[in-house]
């Protein structure tokens, strides 16, 4: 199976070596047609408005739909998420294109500013059912979304408690009662995180998404890019991994465009 990642801006080098470290062909995106063949696709973090832009611009939008409605799994992280919510609040003026698909509602800078960026051990549940290992991972936020309404269909994953300080960064906040947000969902074939786990030594979530492409979602198989067709047992098994040592960089990815 190959396994894409839209590569216009942002975090997308960090995915394609957590997939090659589980040995999987790892292809980067950038235009419509280089999405055949794939078996599922991560859309990575950075700045939703300029991938929005870039991606209007390498007219890749409609393609993106079709891959999205043919039911191959496609994985949001941070700004990912973003893109793939049917609404987002917190946009800039004008709004941005979205993709859509992922019956969630979006803050788009929920946490406030990239100075209020942190990192956490976030409870996993779900993930450590799945996968294996420790209850939690280690989360990196950084000018991070949050999930702030979801629909009945929508799976959540992971929830993140908020401190008292993590409440009132935009008006659409102010007033709410929420103590916690949801920052990890699945739906049908579409998995999203607020976080990053490519920029830490966990796979497990990459290991995640490999099984909802080689399970397919509804129970089909999802063919392979030679017409093979990708079964559980290609998958590497889940690493016995140190999982708390973050790889979080200077987060230079982000610096194209301010909040
Ligand atoms: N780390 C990220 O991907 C940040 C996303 C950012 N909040 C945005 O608007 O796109």
């Amino acid at each position: 199976m190959a396994v894409g990642v839209l590569a216009l801006q942002g975090s997308f080098k960090e995915h394609i070596a957590c997939l090659r470290k589980l040995g999987v062909e790892a292809v980067e995106i950038r235009k419509p047609e280089q999405l055949a063949g794939l078996s599922g696709l991560i859309i990575p973090g950075g700045e939703s408005t300029t991938m929005a832009k870039l991606a209007e611009k390498n007219k890749l939008f409609p393609a993106l739909r079709e891959f999205g409605s043919s039911g191959k799994p496609i994985w949001g992280t941070c700004a990912g998420l973003i893109f793939l919510a049917d609404k987002a609040v917190g946009v800039k003026e004008g709004g941005q294109e979205l993709l859509g698909g992922l019956d969630c509602t979006v803050h788009r800078n929920f946490f406030g500013s990239q100075l209020n960026s942190f990192e956490v051990e976030l409870p996993v549940p779900a993930l450590a059912t799945q996968e294996g290992g420790a209850e939690t991972t280690r989360a990196v936020f950084i000018r991070a979304p949050a999930i702030v309404g979801v629909g009945s269909s929508v799976e959540v994953l992971a929830e993140y408690p908020l401190s008292p300080s993590q409440t009132a960064h935009s008006p659409e906040q102010k007033g709410s009662s929420k103590d916690k947000v949801i920052v990890a969902v699945k739906q049908n074939n579409m998995l999203a995180t607020a976080f990053h786990p490519e920029l830490t030594s966990d796979l497990r979530w990459h290991s995640f998404f490999l099984k909802m492409i080689s399970n397919g979602e509804d129970g089909t198989e999802v063919p392979g890019t030679e017409g093979t067709v990708a079964k559980k047992s290609d998958l590497p098994q889940t690493l016995n991994q140190v999982r708390d040592m973050p790889v979080f960089r200077e987060a230079s990815f982000l610096s194209l465009e301010s909040h």
